[in-house]
């Protein structure tokens, strides 16, 4: 792969980068009174303003040459067809056939396509007969409470979908359990009634220790309470792409709903992780956030680049982080009901992305992912706001505001989104003029980013993910890495199984550096 600095039209932005920076983004807009026309998109309800970023046309036409340099559309094709992209691991990446309508024309071969239909049948027909109570728990008791019980891309997608949409909910409450501590499990068993629960184990690999742990544990607790022989048969559902290893743990894989291995884990609440999310919100209500998604994966696919939401988004971005040095970004959603985005993000930007060499396994030339953080507005206002307007780094952000909330919310978002469009505004212009003092004036010329949805619902909340996963995928080919593996991750696995029968206290602890044999010692003995 060639590196990116030895491109020649990476070499024509960069020669202007200081131009770039110091250009003043308020003198663009009185540069050029169709500035938001030209430098805004909108699918299908979903607004994407890009004009608060210091880029002109011409800063917009080296951009897209660059993107056309490293064959970006060649890449998203390669990905939409099934092309074994994900190298690293000999895989296909085709989250997006997980969302083709059932019967529509699709990029990958009928083959996926059957197989995607028919999990799809499998999980509304048992959806259906379990919220309209056909089929019961072991004794006989509808199911009213569900426990999802997943980590990282077994979780937070399902969770992100359910609590933004928590207003539309009709079917069993979901309750998520991700962390090992406990916490989240107790919380939800003391919540729920077990023999009105039913347990998802959601773990693509099904070897995931947090997952078993607390699968292990919900399942003793259905034991435990429920008088049932079969209760672990009716009460407890896996969701995996392992489906041996289900039987390990005592379940029957016929039952279970399965992935596959060309869905990634942060690319995959469209498969059957979103179980959850069809008890809750009903089959009806994922085919909305299916089809959200499947058309921006549409507009991704045929959209001229000039004009296709997520390369600009994804160029807007490699401008940040690369080219500017920008190694943080903010994501601020305007409504509580979206909270859980910028966790989501983390995941799905830093762990497809936080990568230092290339598809070939060479050095990358350039700074990759920056770090991704948040909180909603307005809380985040009376928090970090202040390092934005004033900090010496410039952290560029992503604001998310909704003309309508979700049906059935109370509250109006007005106020909100008065405040929403006034930090835009505010980064941009600075503070300025006579009688300021230097700790009062802001600096301004901060970039921005504002995705308006029209309304927020299943459809608009699918076209929002997807455009973000399309993100994270134009970014990835333009650095010339994998997006879709994660090797990373592995390594604190392993350490963390061979520490803990020394900090039991089992094993000496020879060899270990000494700031982990430190706090070894301590935490025993203070644990006493
Ligand atoms: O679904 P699982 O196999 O249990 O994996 C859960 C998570 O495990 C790891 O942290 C991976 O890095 C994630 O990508 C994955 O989503």
């Amino acid at each position: 792969m060639t590196p990116l600095t030895s491109t020649p039209e990476w070499q024509a932005l960069h020669s202007d980068r200081a131009a770039i920076e110091d250009q003043s983004i308020a003198a663009l807009f009185a540069d050029d009174p169709d500035r938001f026309t030209d430098f805004s998109i909108t699918v299908d309800g979903l607004l994407l303003d890009y004009s608060k970023q210091p880029i002109s046309r011409a800063v917009r036409e080296q951009l897209l040459a660059v993107a056309r340099a490293r064959n970006v559309a060649a890449q998203r094709d390669a990905m939409l067809t099934g092309q074994r992209i994900n190298r690293s691991e000999d895989r296909a990446v085709l989250h997006t056939a997980l969302r083709v309508p059932a019967g529509a024309p699709g990029w990958a071969d009928a083959t996926i396509a059957r197989d995607v239909t028919a999990t799809r049948s499998r999980m509304a027909e048992l959806a259906t007969a379990i919220r309209e109570r056909q089929r019961t728990g072991a004794t006989g008791k509808p199911i009213e409470h569900v426990i999802n019980i997943g980590i990282g891309g077994s979780d937070l997608g399902p969770r992100l979908v359910l609590e933004a949409l928590a207003p539309l909910s009709d079917g069993p409450r979901v309750h998520f359990v991700a962390n090992i501590d406990g916490v989240e499990l107790q919380q939800a068993m003391a919540a729920c009634d077990p023999e009105r629960t039913l347990v998802l184990v959601v773990s693509k690999s099904f070897g995931t220790v947090e997952t078993m742990a607390n699968a292990h544990e919900a399942m003793a607790w259905l034991r435990r309470c429920v008088p049932a022989d079969d209760v672990l048969a009716r009460q407890v559902l896996a969701v995996t792409a392992n489906l041996d290893s289900v039987r390990a743990l005592g379940l029957d894989p016929d039952l279970a709903l399965p992935m596959r291995d060309w869905v990634g884990g942060r690319y995959s609440l469209w498969s059957a992780v979103g179980f959850s999310i069809m008890l809750g919100l009903g089959p009806a209500a994922f085919e909305a956030l299916l089809d959200g998604a499947h058309v921006m994966d549409r507009h991704f696919a045929e959209a001229p680049l000039e004009s296709n939401m997520p390369v600009m988004l994804g160029l807007v971005s490699v401008l940040n982080a690369t080219l500017l040095g920008r190694r943080s970004q903010a994501v601020v959603p305007y409504t509580e009901r979206l909270g859980r985005l910028s966790a989501y993000l983390q995941q799905l930007l830093m762990e497809s992305n936080g990568k230092s060499v290339d598809t070939d396994g060479d050095a990358v030339s350039l700074s990759t992912a920056a770090a991704v953080w948040g909180q909603t507005g307005t809380p985040g206002q009376h928090a970090f706001f202040q390092a934005l307007h004033q900090g010496t780094d410039v952290v560029p952000v992503d604001f998310v505001g909704v003309a309508r909330p979700v049906a059935g919310e109370k509250g109006d978002p007005l106020e909100l989104t008065a405040h929403l469009f006034a930090q835009g505004q505010a980064l941009m212009q600075g503070r300025w003029g006579e009688g300021l003092s230097a700790m009062q004036r802001c600096p301004g010329n901060r970039p921005s980013n504002t995705l308006l949805l029209r309304a927020l619902d299943a459809r608009r909340l699918g076209s929002l993910i997807a455009l973000y996963e399309h993100r994270a995928f134009v970014e990835a080919a333009v650095w010339g890495i994998n997006a879709f593996d994660q090797f990373g991750v592995e390594l604190g696995k392993g350490l963390a199984a061979d520490l803990k029968p020394i900090i039991a206290g089992g094993l000496e602890p020879a060899g270990l550096d000494g700031s982990t044999a430190g706090l070894i010692a301590r935490y025993r003995h203070w644990r006493g």
